[in-house]
């Protein structure tokens, strides 16, 4: 199970995560990436862990003022992208774009989706990932494999009939080695969190938990 840890826009300091999430998957072995603001990829890139940006537009170089360009932030460490984030949702043709822009930047890809029938259509546009993240348990205390686990079921389904090369992800509410573990029982590769670590007092601790259900 691949854990990534969106740091969205929250007001926690983005180095003392990366640094931990370093820390324990290097002590663990578990595949543990950040996901922090385009400004501070490099610096987060800096510290040893997998970084990944938030969003990529589908811009090449040119007159594109406010682009956060994949090649970017790949000549900056991230070695990966989310891309259409509920918090930051793209229109189709932009989304196939942006997916573009990161293949060409050799940066993995995760195409986020609300449901399963955005899970299929995400799907069929090649990504290396699609997430399930219900809107309404984003931000939440119940994990999304708790609370809906039909949705990462038929997440995974709508997957399989259009690609089975596209790993599922789910997220919302993760925030527990026990929520990691019934995630990957229900078919996802791995999970999205973002308050879990990025609001808790210790990081840290936090990430010692959720790898122990990888
Ligand atoms: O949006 C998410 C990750 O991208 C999930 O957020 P929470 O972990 O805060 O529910």
């Amino acid at each position: 199970m691949f854990i990534l840890v969106n740091l969205k826009a929250y007001p926690c300091d983005p180095i003392e995560v990366a640094t931990a999430a370093r820390d324990v998957a290097e002590a663990s072995g578990a595949r543990i990436a950040v996901s922090p603001q385009a400004a501070d990829v490099a610096r987060v890139a800096d510290t040893g862990v997998e970084t990944w940006a938030q969003h990529v537009s589908p811009n090449a170089h040119g007159s594109h003022t406010g682009s956060t360009l994949a090649e970017a932030v790949a000549d900056n460490g991230a070695e990966g992208t989310l891309i259409n984030h509920s918090e930051n949702r793209l229109k189709l043709a932009d989304i196939d774009g942006s997916v573009r822009a990161a293949e060409r930047a050799d940066l993995e890809t995760i195409v986020c989706a609300n449901n399963p029938a955005q899970v299929g259509a995400a799907a069929a546009l090649g990504p290396d990932a699609v997430a399930v993240e219900p809107p309404e348990l984003i931000g939440g205390d119940v994990s999304v494999a708790t609370a809906d686990p039909g949705i990462v079921e038929d997440a995974v389904a709508a997957a399989e009939a259009v690609d089975p090369a596209v790993d599922v992800f789910c997220g919302a509410g993760v925030s527990t080695g026990e929520d990691v573990s019934t995630a990957g029982d229900l078919g996802a590769a791995g999970v999205l969190l973002a308050s879990g670590v990025a609001k808790a007092d210790d990081p840290e601790a936090v990430l010692e938990d959720l790898v122990s259900g990888v």
